[in-house]
């Protein structure tokens, strides 16, 4: 009995576990033969088994990665309710810079600790990584979603992202200002990589003013050019400058966490619609924009169009049930609107509401037992 005490109390500190309360799995990943550091979070499996993306950053800190992938994670759950495909909330990082640190066997490697999760978990493609990466992996598990057609995928999955970003600017405008239309108005849009460029380009095409920013000068001279061969012009500014010039919306594309204390009292614009994942440092900070009379859309709302296209993936891919589900975001984002203002609440709340309400009342359907073999998303196992 005194044994069991002692080993009791030395077992202590429970921190870890009380940073991942809210979520069922999180697999730490290590290969030293490839230098692979990576986690992998499940954070809830009530509609399915996880899905989500991996990103590929050089993090500073184990703690930060964590972070990362737990918020990344959640943030999935309630995608996949949002956007109504019976997979559940996953992410994974690897702890790495990009454009030194990628290896064909260190995605190799990731692809393994994939597939030891035997089904619970599929990924693809995020910030940091592309489908190229990915074709490695595929090697090792059939758990990837998001290559190129010619290796069993459904290509790049940022092109209906891009699609759901520009559905939710219309739905933005339309209530702000009565006309869906996209020109007329300017655009400060923060990262040109996969999705920003995408949603730049036809921003530009729609005749629409453009303030851009991005760390990687190549990404803004590639747009210029763009611009330029359709008579168009972008306004390249400064990292710090993106939050404070006079555009009617803001359309954040690159990181999380963007919007807090010290970003929204800059911001001039009427709204902001964008792709990054986790765009609000804090719930609250939803309700410092309403307060300064700017329109938030949920950026998981948004953002869903690839998440709609890796899980279509996963019965077949087929490219017209893609778009017709991506253009549900225009839909959802007006009924958020709408129950947002009736209930005087802030639009996150409202969508959080919303997508806690579709997990209870499926946990309520997955009780009921039916002899099915195997769930309908286990097409690929
Ligand atoms: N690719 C997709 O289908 C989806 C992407 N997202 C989210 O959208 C965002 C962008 O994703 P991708 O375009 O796929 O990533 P990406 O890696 O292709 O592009 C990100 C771009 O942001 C730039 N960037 C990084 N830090 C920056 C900073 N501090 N200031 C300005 N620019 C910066 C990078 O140089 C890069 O051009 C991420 O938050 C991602 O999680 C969300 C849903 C799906
Ligand atoms: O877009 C993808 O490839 C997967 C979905 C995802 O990770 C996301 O929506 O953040």
């Amino acid at each position: 009995m005194t044994n069991m005490k002692t080993l009791t109390s030395e077992v202590g500190g429970m921190e870890m576990f009380e940073k991942i309360q809210q979520h069922q799995q999180v697999v730490f990943c290590n290969d030293p033969d490839t230098g692979l550091k990576a986690i992998i979070a499940i954070h809830n499996t009530t509609l399915g088994p996880a899905l989500g993306g991996c990103r590929m950053q050089p993090y500073h800190s184990v703690d930060a990665a964590l972070y990362d992938v737990l918020r990344l994670s959640k943030g999935m759950t309630y995608k996949c309710a949002a956007a109504d495909v019976d997979f559940g909330g996953g992410k994974a990082v690897i702890i790495g810079d990009p454009r030194k640190d990628k290896t064909p066997e260190l995605f190799r490697a990731f692809g393994q600790f994939v597939e030891s999760l035997n089904g619970r978990f599929y990924t693809g493609t995020d910030m940091g990584t592309s489908p190229e990466d990915f074709v490695h992996a595929l090697k090792e598990t059939n758990c990837i979603v998001g290559v190129d057609e010619v290796y069993g995928g459904s290509g790049d999955s940022s092109v209906p992202t891009a699609q759901g970003v520009i559905y939710g600017i219309e739905a933005t405008n339309l209530t702000l200002w009565g006309s869906k239309h996209l020109f007329g108005k300017s655009y400060a849009i923060q990262g040109l990589g996969k999705v920003g460029s995408k949603v730049a380009e036809q921003l530009l095409h729609a005749g629409a003013d453009l303030y851009v920013t991005d760390i990687n000068e190549e990404a803004i001279q590639q747009l210029t050019q763009k611009a330029k061969e359709i008579g168009a012009t972008v306004k390249a500014v400064s990292g710090e400058e993106i939050y404070s010039v006079p555009a009617d919306v803001f359309v954040p594309c690159a990181l999380g966490g963007i919007l807090n204390d010290h970003t929204v009292e800059q911001l001039k614009v009427k709204a902001v619609v964008g792709s990054a994942n986790n765009q609000l440092l804090e719930n609250h900070h939803c309700a410092l924009l309403q307060e300064k009379g700017i329109l938030y859309a949920p950026d998981y709302i948004v953002n869903a169009g690839g998440l709609i296209q890796v899980a279509d993936e996963l019965y077949e891919p087929n490219k017209e049930r893609v778009l017709r589900k991506t253009m549900a975001i225009y839909n959802t984002l007006m009924d958020v609107y709408k129950e947002a203002e009736k209930m005087t609440i802030t639009t996150v709340e409202a969508a959080n509401n919303f997508c806690e309400q579709r997990l209870v009342d499926r946990s309520r359907r997955n009780s009921f037992f039916t002899h099915a073999k195997r769930p309908k998303w286990s097409v690929r196992i």
